[in-house]
Parts: structure tokens; sequence; C-alpha cells
């Protein structure tokens, strides 16, 4: 259950006196996320999220989060946008926190995505990254792989009591996928963490884009990389090539790979499904066990990586 901090309606109502969007009519926390408390707010004049930012999402990174979103959504892109309060602010503090008001999208993520909304959600992926182009703020890509040794070193000395093995697997995978590691490939602002809980759907359409608080500037090839690891396989972790095929043809379809982006797809791969292991391993390890929220598997990534570094050619990723 992602809320964390409690709102109670008269803190709701003076937050509301600094806004034109109308007298509250529903106001419920929502149970999905794992970031941040958000809150279903539905009003006279429409249907809004409320989101309070927790721990992980560092405030001064906020400008460039709600600086994206209106550049997003201005050209085009289906995605949160702020509501700027009656001064003029995208976010206050609300309950102690940091808070900020969203036009609500319409929609829903889908549990078991079918190849048909792989290429659906490829597509939307390449149209975030041309609309992303101009975008004047930058943030590093603090999960990106010059920031994985300090997690790696982190996490070896418990790897073991998660699954026999893991340690040497992700010491060596490491190695190797920092020694390949590519550079100068096509870069701009990604998203970092399309999964399919962040893509909603009305139907075969892709009707919005969310969670943007990985968001940040890197190789373009590599949110690629992201989504293969998050769509492409099956629940038992067997990669389905066919979703593979579709997801990167309609990428290519609005913004052609190049050849070095192409050849780069299975070090960038590898290096992706490391992070989500490294990043699952590191909550599943230091988790308070009477938190709310589950920490998510890191072996569905241990299996991913595996079958990555067995990968001998872009082929086998239908390219
Ligand atoms: N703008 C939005 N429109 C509709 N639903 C949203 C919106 N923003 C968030 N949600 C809902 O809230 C849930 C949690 O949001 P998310 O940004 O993924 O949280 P977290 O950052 O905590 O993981 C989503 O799964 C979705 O159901
Ligand atoms: N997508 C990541 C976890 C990030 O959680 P989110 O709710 O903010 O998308 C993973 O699956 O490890």
């Amino acid at each position: 259950m992602a809320v964390y901090t409690d709102v109670s309606f008269e803190e709701l109502e003076s937050f509301l006196a600094g806004y034109n969007i109308g007298a509250p009519l529903t106001f419920k926390g929502i149970a999905e996320g794992v970031e941040n408390s958000n809150y279903y707010l539905q009003t006279t004049k429409g249907a809004f999220i409320l989101t309070l930012y927790e721990k992980r999402v560092r405030t001064e990174d906020l400008p460039f989060f709600l600086g994206l979103l209106e550049h997003l959504a201005a050209r085009g892109i289906h995605c949160p946008l702020p509501v700027r309060n009656l001064a003029g602010a995208q976010s206050v503090i609300l309950g102690g926190r940091t808070a900020a008001l969203f036009t609500f999208l319409n929609g829903v993520s889908l549990r078991r995505p079918e190849a048909g909304h792989c290429a659906a959600a490829g597509a939307a992926l390449a149209k975030m990254h041309a609309a992303g182009k101009g975008f004047a703020l930058t943030r590093k890509n603090a999960l990106g792989h010059d920031g994985w040794d300090e997690l790696v070193q982190a996490c070896l000395p418990r790897a073991d009591e998660v699954e026999p093995g893991l340690a040497d697997l992700i010491a060596t995978a490491h190695r190797e996928i920092t020694a390949n590691w590519p550079s100068g490939l096509p870069s701009g602002v990604i998203h970092a963490d399309l999964f399919p809980d962040n893509v909603l759907f009305m139907g075969a359409e892709v009707s919005g884009l969310i969670d943007f608080y990985f968001a940040c500037n890197d190789a373009f090839a590599y949110d690629l990389a992201v989504m293969l690891n998050a769509w492409c396989f099956e629940p038992d972790v067997a990669f389905n090539v066919t979703k593979s095929k579709s997801l990167i043809a309609a990428y290519a379809k609005q913004r052609p790979l190049t050849a070095a982006e192409r050849e780069a797809i299975p070090t960038l791969a590898r290096g992706s499904a490391l992070r989500f292991l490294l990043t699952r391993l590191y909550d599943w390890l230091n988790h308070d066990p009477h938190a709310l929220v589950r920490p998510k598997d890191p072996r569905d990534y241990s299996r991913r990586l595996r079958f990555h570094r067995k990968v001998r050619g872009v082929g086998e990723y239908g390219l």
C-alpha cells in the first residue's frame, strides 16, 4: 500500500484553497506504487492525482521531473501534467512533505501485455524520446553504469543468501558489462523505468506514460533495453522474441536505430538487467520487515541476466 503520509480532510481543504480546481468529491489513497504517497482526487472540475514525495525522490530533482512533464505534455505526450496553484507553483508543502497535483490519466496498466501492446509501448517510448528534445534541464542517471559499483559492493557480501552463486554472477557480469559498455550512442531524456505498470492502455492504444521519477539523460537505446527486460519475458522468465521483435520494430519505425545502437543492445540488456537486479537485491536485503510494501523479487532479474549472458548476437532479440 503506497500511502505513507496521511492527509486529513482539513489539510486537503486548506491545500485546495490554493488551487482553482473546484471542491472535493472523492479523495482516496492509491494502493499501487512504491516510492511516493499517491491519492486519487475528484473535484467538481475534474480528476487529479495528488503525490506526496517520500524519501526516495530528492526535492532538488523536482524541477527536472515536473518541468519535464510540462515539456512533454506540451509536445503531445500523454503524461501527467503538473497543475500549478494560484501562485503559479508546481509544488507545495502538505502533511510535512513536498506535494504536487497532476492531471489524472484514464487507462489501465497490463499485467500480461501481448506483442501488440509491446509494439504500442515501444512506439510511445520513441515518441517520448523525440518530444524530450529541447528540454533545458539535465539530470545525470544516478543508477547508470558508473553508479553500479557502490550497489555491487553493498550487495555482494550477502547476495548468496538470496540465491547460491548470485555474488559470483553479479561480480562477473559487472566486470564484463563495464568493459564493454558503449559510449557515444544517441542520447537525450530517457524514462529509465518504463515497466508495464508505468504505461496505461485504453484497449490497444497507449493512453498514458507515468512515473517519471527515474527520468534522466542517457542513451536512448538503454531505455529500449530496460523495456526488453520488463516487457519481453514471460512469468517463467522465458524470453519472448516475438514481443521483443514487435517492440523494437515499432520503436525503430519512429526513430531508426543506428548500427552502433543495434550492436550495443546485448550489452545494454545485460546492463539494465544488472541495474534492476541490484536495486531489487539491495531493497530485499535491507527492507524493514514491518513495512507495508513488499520488495520485488531480485531473482526475476538474475534469471534475465543469465539469459542475456548466453546471447551470442542481436539476432536473438529479433533485430
Ligand atoms: N497521472 C495519473 N493518472 C492516473 N493514475 C495515476 C497517475 N499517476 C499515478 N497514478 C496511479 O498511481 C499509481 C502509483 O503511481 P506511481 O507514479 O507509479 O507511484 P510510485 O512512484 O510510488 O511507484 C499508478 O500505478 C497509477 O495507478
Ligand atoms: N520498476 C522497478 C521498481 C520501481 O518501482 P515503480 O513503482 O516506481 O515503477 C522494478 O521493477 O524493480
